[in-house]
């Protein structure tokens, strides 16, 4: 097997733990002794080749604060994704579940630990491309880890890919996003902005009240998320930091025109 390859016979299956976009969720164990999470892709759903491409770099990117990639069995369908696991789930439901019990200094260490992992991700040149609570994990030590980086350039639902689809991020989304899927790093920033707000909010949904094409109007309009009841003013002008629109248009040369 190469590296990256995970021998499916060394998996055993337990309790299923969610299904999302691609796939269902189980936890397992590895080699008998090893607790690990366990995405089976459904078929159709993701297209695979360009995945197993993806995951070889994915395997490269450790960090404390990155949920690790162990591994992929490819040799049968369906393919199975092999990561870490995380025993409190994620983090939108944790900080539901939570509500009211938390000090503000939870609050923070929360973003500070999705603030280590992003930048370990832009350090290495990697756009998670859709940052928020839902896409982050905790660990039974309350720590808490991004999730999901980069995936979202493998789905194959239209309603994900384009960014008038019902399941586009808008909302996790900076203008150069919406208007013509303009990814960088700094669109994560955006993104990090947001989820920040979700932190401090203890998991409320942005922008509750409206609908995605109303949310494009509102954030073109110059209009930005409140500030939550649990933010300081100093924790509130760091998410407005992220939400100032990038105005750095990039003008062709004419002579570089594609
Ligand atoms: C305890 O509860 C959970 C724990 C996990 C979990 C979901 C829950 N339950 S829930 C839905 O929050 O209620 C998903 C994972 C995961 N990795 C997921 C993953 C894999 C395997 C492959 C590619 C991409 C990703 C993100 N590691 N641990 C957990």
């Amino acid at each position: 097997y190469d590296k990256w390859e995970i021998n499916p016979s060394e998996l055993t299956f337990m309790k299923e733990l969610g299904s999302g976009q691609v796939g269902v969720v189980r936890l397992g164990k590895w080699r008998a002794q090893h607790k690990v999470a366990i995405k089976a892709i459904r078929k159709g759903a993701m297209s695979e080749e360009d995945f197993i491409e993806e995951a070889k770099v994915m395997m490269n990117l450790s960090h404390p604060k990155l949920v690790q990639l162990y591994g992929i069995c490819t040799q049968q369908r369906p393919i199975y994704i092999v990561t870490e696991f995380m025993e409190l789930g994620c983090l939108l439901n944790y900080i539901r579940q939570r509500r009211g019990s938390f000090a503000y200094e939870d609050l923070l260490s929360i973003c500070l630990d999705v603030a280590e992992g992003m930048s370990h991700l832009e350090a290495n040149g990697f756009i998670h491309r859709d940052l928020a609570a839902r896409n982050c994990l905790v660990n039974d030590c309350g720590v808490v880890k991004v999730s999901d980086f980069g995936m979202t350039r493998y789905v194959m639902d239209d309603q994900y890919i384009s960014s008038a689809g019902s399941k586009f991020p808008v909302k996790w989304s900076p203008p150069e996003v919406f208007n013509f899927c303009k990814f960088s790093s700094k669109s994560d920033v955006w993104s990090y902005g947001v989820l920040m707000w979700e932190v401090f909010t203890e998991g409320k949904m942005p922008f509750e009240q409206n609908q995605n094409h109303e949310v494009v109007l509102l954030i073109s309009q110059g209009h930005r998320l409140y500030r939550p009841k649990n933010a300081t003013p100093t924790i509130y002008n760091i998410m407005e930091l992220c939400w100032e629109e990038v105005l750095c248009v990039r003008f062709q040369r004419l002579d570089e025109a594609s």
